[in-house]
């Protein structure tokens, strides 16, 4: 098993550049599936293991795809199978982001149920009840979710209980193509719901208002391929951002928008940290001491809960106590125990975790539980007295590019330990960072 080990005490220095939005991506490349003719070329497309997946899940529907040097090129013309295997949606959630796609141009799709993972239960009520509005009959057993609709899907009107992000895209999707206007209504308002409809635009689709409440999509007959450029990861460049200020550094995060990040912004501000909002970049600064502050996580444009855990490392070494409030999953608290493995002093309360600040950090053996929760027992490790070891990284490899080499080009003393055997075979093709071609084998 791979395993980062990190050695604290480095202020981090110099600049470092953002990748492509994975929440981004994923819808995107899902959304490929409604071009009926011509080809998708994606660029800034992040070489990340859920990326792979995806595109794992589209060849195996008959697609074509080609990746190289961050492009994706996608062939839709040629769907063949309408299921997504439990293999491959076991693997990624977002796989189920196929469902509105496939429905809207095959009229049906079977995917397998996406269940529950680390950070809560997770259920899809909000998506299938935006599919059942426009026609769909679902049916779940066996494990699949099926859905078949005779026609066309039929625009209907949608208030969401929930403001989804997974469920805003869905029914987004499926409503590009369906027959008439669809309204979603207290639809999620995250930049890559924008990303998304803007691609889905330069296919063809009619879509007005998203990055509100409120989305009006007019459905069009046939959509085709385009080019995109994906916007930049700002839970990427977040993260950076809190290695900066955790280690005392001058960072430089290259790519990051502003606009993006208002909410992480405002609470580094409040913690004493300086930042400079340039036009091309977010420069990260701190030498004074930081204070504690509460926090709580809300959909965009709140607090996103996929800093959450990274916050949770730059409050440790704060002065004081704060509250960090979950409210968007409900178990999003299982990195807590493994912070106390490096001596963090913290309390859960319900969906609140009480974090003393101040402790010294002593470096540990610890296991990251999700991608955000790996990010930041590493961000942890940089400031923690000694070695911290970190396992389970294929948590940290679906959202993070080449995170280790990163940190180490920043000055970071961090290294990813390979397996001998694993090594080897990485040797073998080392070309998998810039040129797979078609399942990222
Ligand atoms: C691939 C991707 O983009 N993932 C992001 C997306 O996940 P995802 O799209 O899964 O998150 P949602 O916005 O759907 O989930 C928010 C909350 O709504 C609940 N819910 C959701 C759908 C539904 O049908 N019923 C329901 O009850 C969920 O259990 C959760 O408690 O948004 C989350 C919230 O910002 C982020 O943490 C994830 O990184
Ligand atoms: C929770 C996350 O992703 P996913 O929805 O893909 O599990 C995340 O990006 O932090």
């Amino acid at each position: 098993m791979d395993k980062i080990i990190v050695r604290g005490g480095k202020a981090l220095a110099g600049n470092v550049k953002v990748s492509g939005a994975k929440n981004a991506v994923l819808p995107i490349i899902a959304a490929s599936i409604l071009a009926e003719e011509g080809t998708c070329v994606i660029s800034d497309v992040p070489g990340l293991d859920d990326v792979r997946t995806i595109c794992d899940l589209l060849k195996s529907m008959g697609i074509s795809l080609t990746y190289d040097h961050e492009v994706l090129t996608i062939d839709a013309s040629k769907l063949t199978s309408v299921e997504a295997s439990y293999e491959l949606v076991r693997k990624m959630r977002a796989s189920f982001l196929v469902m509105g796609p496939l429905l809207a141009r095959k009229g049906q799709a079977r995917v397998a149920l996406p269940g529950g993972c680390a950070i809560g239960t997770r259920p899809i009520d909000q998506h299938l009840k935006g599919f059942e509005a426009m026609g769909a009959k679902i049916e779940i057993g066996q494990g699949f979710i099926e859905a078949t609709v005779e026609g066309r899907l039929k625009g209907a009107k949608i208030y969401l209980d929930i403001a989804s992000v997974g469920a805003t895209e869905n029914i987004m999707m499926a409503a590009a193509l369906a027959e008439g206007t669809t309204l979603i209504e207290n639809a999620a308002e995250e930049p890559e719901i924008v990303d998304l409809a803007n691609f889905l635009n330069r296919m063809g689709a009619k879509i007005r208002g998203a990055g509100t409440g409120s989305i009006r999509i007019e459905g069009v007959e046939k959509m085709k391929g385009c080019t995109h450029c994906v916007i930049p990861d700002r839970i990427e460049a977040g993260t950076f951002m809190v290695a900066a200020a955790i280690t005392g550094g001058d960072v430089f995060v290259e790519g990051a928008i502003c606009d993006h990040l208002k909410s992480v912004t405002a609470k580094l501000r409040e913690m004493g940290v300086d930042i400079e909002e340039q036009e091309n970049g977010i420069r990260v600064r701190r030498t004074g001491a930081l204070k504690a502050v509460d926090l709580k996580t809300l959909p965009y444009p709140g607090f996103p809960t996929d800093m959450q855990s990274q916050m949770m490392a730059l409050l440790l070494v704060s002065e004081g106590t704060s509250i960090v409030t979950e409210t968007v999953f409900e178990n999003r608290f299982m990195h807590v125990e493994e912070f106390r493995r490096i001596n963090a002093n913290i309390k859960i309360e319900g969906r609140s975790a009480i974090v003393e600040g101040g402790s010294k950090l002593t470096g540990s053996k610890v296991a990251a539980t999700d991608l955000r929760a790996g990010a930041a027992l590493v961000l942890a490790g940089l400031v923690s007295e000694g070695e911290t070891e970190v396992s389970a990284l294929h948590h940290i490899d679906r959202g993070y590019v080449n995170f280790t080499e990163k940190l180490l080009a920043l000055g970071a003393d961090v290294e990813r330990v390979v397996p001998e055997e694993k090594a080897r075979e990485k040797a073998v093709s080392e070309t998998i960072k810039v040129s797979f071609s078609p399942n990222f084998a």
